[in-house]
């Protein structure tokens, strides 16, 4: 053996190995194969060629650190955001736009065929009406001190709990940049404490933002873990007065030792308690701590669709389940004869009854409750379920209920394929047909992607 000569990589961990990216995963990393094996590999894409250090390695499976860039990919680009390789807020800054909803679409094929057992599964162009950058319009940040004792806001760092400090965020609404700095400043000067979990001190956990894109109204919360903080009536004046389009101050109690980040209850400390929206033609009313679709325009052009698909004459009967403050349950109404709102948080049924009166919509009626409970008691069939669930997807007694009344019309809006490739395949063995599958990039810049799809069942026209 000549002494240059060095020894091959092993599969093991620290091993250096040189690889292709082919393929890029539902949980944003780029995968490479190394003799018959898959390794994982974060800030990567397809058609990458790297250098790759294997960091923890499984018999088949391993998860690699990328070394070096040896022949860059043609979907790479220039990150817009100088903090992308270090923030986990986002995952595909390096790829362009076009490719990412290749992937995206193609994560729901995979999905569709591997999970949910369909063959060939038809799935529309991804629909998008964002440059996917300035597009969020909700962020929430968590907050901490840095070593100098500085306030700190912003995402954790890849793979950590450290932030990644930030005072201007490119996919955040650029509205909200201005924010950031100067709520840290103000903070510290009036010395609140930060909360750190593991010493179990200090009260501020998070500071979030919402704003009406439409509107641009913005709403600005402080989260602590307990209802008060000395000073904050005349710090939320000033802001009001700093900040011309802020239109409220609230504090949110989450005295919880864990990772939901809002609490039950919210107070409004300076101005309103709630910023209004424009949504689908209709006036929306919006709290800090209800759910609302973070990219408003995305999410508009998906129900434009919805509607037009569905074409209702104004005659049908529809459960819009897990409705929220009733995004879609409103935009609905004025299509059909009656909606029946369910959802599990109260304060989203308060909102969604106040957003029907303000719209003068009289045909919904709203139950707070589980959909798993609810469904079942109301005893109706209707024309047509829409279902929105959580990103764990809908309980098995709900596609229980569902198979046993059999509405005629399924649209399962779906944020986490798996899930809904789990819950397609037991409406499909139940008799449903899929008619259309209309993915949505209500997320740009990260692997996560929303997804519509239609079921009917009988003899009714495809859409
Ligand atoms: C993805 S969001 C959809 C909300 C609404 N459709 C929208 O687009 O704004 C899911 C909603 O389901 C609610 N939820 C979660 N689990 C539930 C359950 N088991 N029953 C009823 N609602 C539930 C959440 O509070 C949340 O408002």
């Amino acid at each position: 053996m000549s002494v240059t000569e060095t020894k091959p990589p092993q599969w093991q961990q620290g091993s250096l190995i040189e690889i292709e990216i082919d393929d890029l995963s539902d949980r944003a990393d780029g995968v490479g194969r190394w003799e018959g094996r898959v390794v994982f590999v974060p800030d990567t894409v397809t058609g990458d060629r790297v250098l790759v250090r294997l960091v923890r390695v499984k018999p088949q499976y391993a998860y690699g650190q990328l070394q070096k860039l040896l022949t860059p990919s043609p979907h790479r680009i220039r990150p817009q955001c100088i903090v992308a390789d270090k923030c986990g807020g986002c995952q595909w800054q390096h790829i362009d736009l076009t490719y990412q909803h290749q992937a995206k679409t193609q994560i729901i094929i995979d999905a569709l065929e591997r999970i949910g057992g369909l063959n060939h599964p038809p799935v529309a162009p991804i629909l998008n009406r964002t440059t996917g950058l300035n597009y969020r319009n909700k962020v929430t940040y968590p907050l901490q001190r840095s070593a100098e004792g500085k306030v700190q806001a912003g995402y954790y760092r890849k793979g950590s709990h450290k932030l990644v400090n930030l005072n201007q965020c490119p996919v955040q609404d650029s509205r909200l940049d201005p924010f950031l700095a100067q709520i840290k400043q103000d903070i510290e000067t009036q010395g609140w404490g930060i909360y750190n979990e593991t010493r179990q001190t200090g009260k501020l956990r998070h500071l979030a933002l919402r704003i009406g894109r439409k509107t641009g109204q913005i709403l600005l919360t402080l989260i602590s873990t307990d209802g008060n903080l000395e000073g904050l009536e005349t710090q939320a004046k000033t802001w009001l007065e700093q900040f011309s389009d802020l239109v409220g101050v609230c504090l949110n109690k989450n005295p919880q030792r864990n990772n939901i980040i809002f609490g039950k209850e919210t107070d409004c400390i300076a101005g309103k308690g709630e910023l209004e929206e424009e949504f689908a033609g209709l006036s929306f009313f919006l709290r800090p701590d209800t759910f609302f679709q973070v990219n408003t325009e995305t999410a508009e052009a998906l129900c434009d669709l919805i509607l037009d698909k569905l074409t209702l004459t104004g005659s049908e009967t529809i459960v819009d389940a897990y409705c929220g403050v009733g995004t879609f349950t409103l935009p609905l109404a004025r299509q059909a004869k009656t909606v029946i709102g369910i959802e599990s948080q109260a304060s989203a049924i308060e909102q969604g009854k106040r957003n029907a009166e303000h719209n003068q919509i009289e045909n919904v009626t709203f139950h707070v409750g589980k959909v798993e409970t609810i469904l079942p008691q109301l005893e109706i069939i209707p024309d047509l379920v829409f279902l929105d669930p959580p990103r764990k997807g809908c309980d098995r007694a709900v596609l229980d209920t569902l198979t046993a009344i059999a509405p005629p019309r399924i649209i399962y809006l779906s944020c986490r394929p798996a899930t809904l490739a789990r819950d397609l395949e037991k409406l499909v063995a139940a008799g449903y047909e899929i008619t259309l599958i209309q993915p949505a990039d209500f997320f740009p810049q990260t692997s996560h992607v929303e997804c519509a799809v239609f079921l009917q069942r009988g003899n009714l026209p495809k859409e």
